[in-house]
């Protein structure tokens, strides 16, 4: 490791001092500008990643669903998962390190990790579409990783734009030795296209021509990834983009995050009643559908429903196969009281809670033979394990009759999902070959249960930090007294529910509250965060 030549180079990319960043939920978020450095030394941290490792490291530029003028960095590990908790402390570390305390902190990473420095290194780098008002900012900020990563010899490959479920594909791709697919876009492509139509094909035909969703792409690189994929499955499916990135702004009054939260369509949605209507977020990765009915009132389905649809339909298959395999559902908390009364009373599958980012529900998942998991905002997959795939494929081969025919299903359902992350287009397919395969329509998806009438707020707080919180979230430790008191408000509600926790990604805390009417959701948020607005240190105006 050659650490003055890291140190010449990293002048270039130098650090505003003080500059305190950590890597969150997500990575590295935070107004593009200040993120110069960042990138340089995530370039950096990738080599040490992957000569631990022996493996292919992945490096994402994105900020997601945040503003066009944000950006972010995430490192992707070897199965195409979130970093190790571990290394993310490092990340922080590495981040935090002034100019000259630098090689100090490279060196101790390189201990406490044993990392070889004569193993070769291996990172493939993705960015989204961002650009600032003068300049590109993944493009540019992409650089810098590239800079990070050559200055310590590592060797890469620069996808260039990616959504970022599809460079999870790649890494996962790179480090199974070719078992999982194909690491390019065309493999990507050909590997979830090939399932998809497979799926599709036993469907009769009812007259109506190709299926066809709209498709709202929030005005990121989703539209470009979907336009490039449309061909490869058009005999199947016929998509419509809106919000294609060449008119609006980038999440601005659109994509996934957009819907869910103000529970609204898009700006640029062109909807007729009773229409399959979907929103990506930014990178692509999360997806939520929607509709109107034909008194022109909107209808949200979200992470929980979609996670409804697909255990259901899963169960279903391993039932008609005759397959006893462990199915698990993983939600947070924040999935709707209806849909986990839903998943356990009627389709009968045990629910998990984990505390809120997909790394916690994906690790959880991993536990069963086959791990369902959303969040309600519709980040998702499901999860099979390497038993299950290679016994399913083989009965697949194997069964006759209706017993092969369902597994052969599930063999494709298993291709199409993205393995290595929540993936927007690969949910889709799913989601339109389910729909498909068990003649729903849009509403009767939506009619399986009832959404109970929920609210979400936020407050300001002087230091997020004095709400801790147990039981994934459910339950509040400190302040003292703020439990009590949430407890106290929710006996004022029928089918009430309510909780806060500091939000990982952003300085504020959140407020959930769920009730058997809108009037009783919205008053119990209202209360609920009047108490931690008054017992968590509220700061701005009292809600
Ligand atoms: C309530 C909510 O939707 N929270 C989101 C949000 O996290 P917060 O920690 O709540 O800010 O961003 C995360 C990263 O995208 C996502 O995983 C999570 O679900
Ligand atoms: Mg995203």
């Amino acid at each position: 490791m050659d650490l003055e030549a890291v140190c010449k180079r990293s002048l270039v990319h130098a650090k505003p001092q003080g500059l305190i960043l950590q890597y969150g939920t997500a990575g590295f978020r935070t107004d593009a500008q200040h993120l110069d450095h960042i990138m340089f030394r995530m370039g950096l941290l990738a080599v040490l990643r992957s000569k631990q490792t022996g493996s292919t490291i992945g490096v994402m530029v994105t900020a997601s669903h945040n503003p066009e003028e944000d950006n972010g960095v995430k490192l992707v590990d070897p199965l195409g998962e979130m970093l190790a908790p571990s290394w993310e402390e490092h990340a922080t570390c590495l981040a935090s390190a002034e100019e000259q305390d630098l090689p100090r902190v490279l060196a101790a990473i390189v201990e406490k990790e044993a990392v070889d420095l004569l193993q070769t290194a291996f990172v493939v780098l993705g960015r989204d579409t961002r650009v600032t008002a003068f300049r590109p900012s993944s493009e540019k900020l992409s650089q810098s990783v590239i800079d990070g990563v050559t200055v310590l010899g590592g060797q890469f490959h620069d996808y260039g734009l990616l959504t970022t479920p599809q460079l999870h594909y790649m890494v996962y791709c790179r480090n199974s030795g070719g078992r999982y697919g194909l690491a390019t876009v065309e493999g990507y492509c050909q590997k979830l296209s090939k399932a998809f139509i497979e799926l599709t094909k036993q469907v009769s035909c009812s007259g109506d021509g190709t299926r066809s969703v709209k498709v709202d792409c929030a005005n990121g690189i989703g539209a470009l990834k979907l336009k490039e994929m449309a061909p490869y499955f058009s005999q199947g499916l016929s998509v419509q983009i809106f919000n294609d990135g060449t008119g609006g702004r980038l999440n601005h009054l659109c994509g996934a995050d957009f819907v869910k939260s103000q529970q609204k369509p898009p700006r640029g949605m062109e909807m007729e009643p009773g229409e399959r209507c979907c929103s990506f977020d930014g990178d692509a990765d999360r997806i939520v559908y929607y509709y109107c009915d034909a008194a022109g009132h909107f209808h949200l389905i979200d992470g929980d429903k979609i996670a409804t649809l697909i255990s259901s339909f899963l169960k279903e298959l391993l039932l008609e196969i005759g397959e006893s395999l462990n199915i698990g559902v993983v939600q947070t908390a924040y999935a709707n009281g209806s849909s986990t009364r839903y998943l356990e009373e009627v389709v009968k599958v045990p629910v998990y809670c984990t505390k809120t980012g997909v790394k916690h529900l994906h690790h959880k998942a991993q536990e069963f033979d086959i791990g369902v998991y959303f969040e309600a905002n519709g980040h998702g997959t499901a999860l099979f394990s390497e038993a299950v795939e290679v016994k399913i494929k083989r009965l697949a081969q194997e069964l006759e009759g209706e017993k092969g025919k369902a597994a052969r299903t599930l063999a494709n359902i298993i291709d199409l999902f993205n393995q290595a992350a929540g993936d927007a287009i690969s949910d889709m397919l799913v989601i339109e070959a389910i729909l498909a395969l068990k003649g729903l329509t849009v509403q009767q998806w939506d009619a399986l249960y009832v959404d109970l009438p929920n609210r979400q707020l936020k407050v300001k707080v002087v230091d997020r930090r004095v709400i801790s919180t147990t039981d994934a979230e459910r339950q509040a430790v400190t302040p003292p007294g703020l439990q009590e008191a949430i407890s106290d408000l929710m006996k004022k509600y029928k089918l009430a529910r309510a909780f806060v926790r500091p939000s990982g990604t952003e300085d504020i805390v959140r407020i959930y509250a769920e009730a058997n009417s809108q009037e009783s959701a919205d008053s119990l948020a209202c209360e609920v965060s009047l108490a931690v607005f008054q017992l968590a240190g509220g700061i701005g105006e009292r809600p």
